[in-house]
């Protein structure tokens, strides 16, 4: 289970003409492998993410997720499949703030129609697993910024998806609470086997990850050192 995408190009409305946000972008990455995607401000990463989650539609080229190709999809049949094989960690946790960390992973559940408390094994193992055994009945309020991270992205593989897209999660982090998150990422995709993007302006972090790609103006421009 893999995520491809194909000469993707994606176009913006830009006055009277139209700004290349993508051109002709191909990107593989395989099961079990986390991609870093590096680029200056401007370069297109948050585009390809968004392109990769089927949140927008390419002009042209494919998204493959998990050998499901999106083309001519309905609307529906996107969400839905978002829903079952993505899982999307923002920049911001945007935790629910009145709900408990295991509720906040539970909802997840909820919203995909399976039962709550049937959920609620499952959130709690997957607190352990990152690291917040002990912190599943605190509301937001009462974790740390690196903490409501990790619900974040607990609550993303809540529904066990095979693609996992990460927008730069280390943003509001000190360097080493964010190298903690990118170890963690690394290390979940390599034990569930997600097919990870994970987008990061801090290359520090790149040492830990399988591949980068930089992109620039919207072109990949090829693999680049990891440190
Ligand atoms: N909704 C939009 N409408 C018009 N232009 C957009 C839109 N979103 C992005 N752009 C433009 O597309 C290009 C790529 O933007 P994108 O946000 O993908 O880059 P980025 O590498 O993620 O940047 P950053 O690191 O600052 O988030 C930029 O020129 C940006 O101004």
């Amino acid at each position: 289970m893999s995520l491809n995408l194909t000469d993707v190009t994606l176009t913006y409305p830009d006055g009277d003409e139209r700004l290349v946000a993508l051109d002709r972008v191909t990107l593989d990455v395989e099961a079990g492998n986390v991609t870093a995607v590096v680029g200056p401000s401007g370069s297109g990463k948050s585009s390809l993410l968004a392109v990769a989650a089927t949140l927008i539609a390419p002009d042209s080229g494919t998204v493959t997720v998990a050998g499901t190709s999106t083309a001519g999809m309905s609307r529906g049949a996107l969400a839905d499949l978002r829903r079952k094989k993505i899982g999307i960690v923002f920049q911001q946790p945007n935790l629910l703030p009145s709900l408990t960390a295991v509720e906040q992973l539970q909802v997840t559940a909820a919203i995909d129609g399976r039962s709550v408390s049937a959920a609620r094994s499952r959130a709690l193992a997957l607190l352990d697993t990152v690291g917040l055994a002990d912190q599943a009945e605190r509301r937001p309020h009462q974790l740390s910024g690196g903490q409501r991270q990790r619900v974040n992205i607990a609550r993303a593989l809540m529904n066990e998806p095979p693609v996992l897209l990460v927008d730069e999660p280390t943003s509001a982090l000190d360097h080493d609470r964010g190298a903690e998150i990118v170890d963690l990422i690394v290390g979940l995709t390599h034990r569930q086997g997600t097919a990870t993007v994970l987008v990061t302006h801090d290359r520090a972090h790149l040492v830990a990850v399988d591949e980068v790609v930089e992109v620039a103006d919207g072109h990949v421009i090829g693999a680049c050192p990891r440190s």
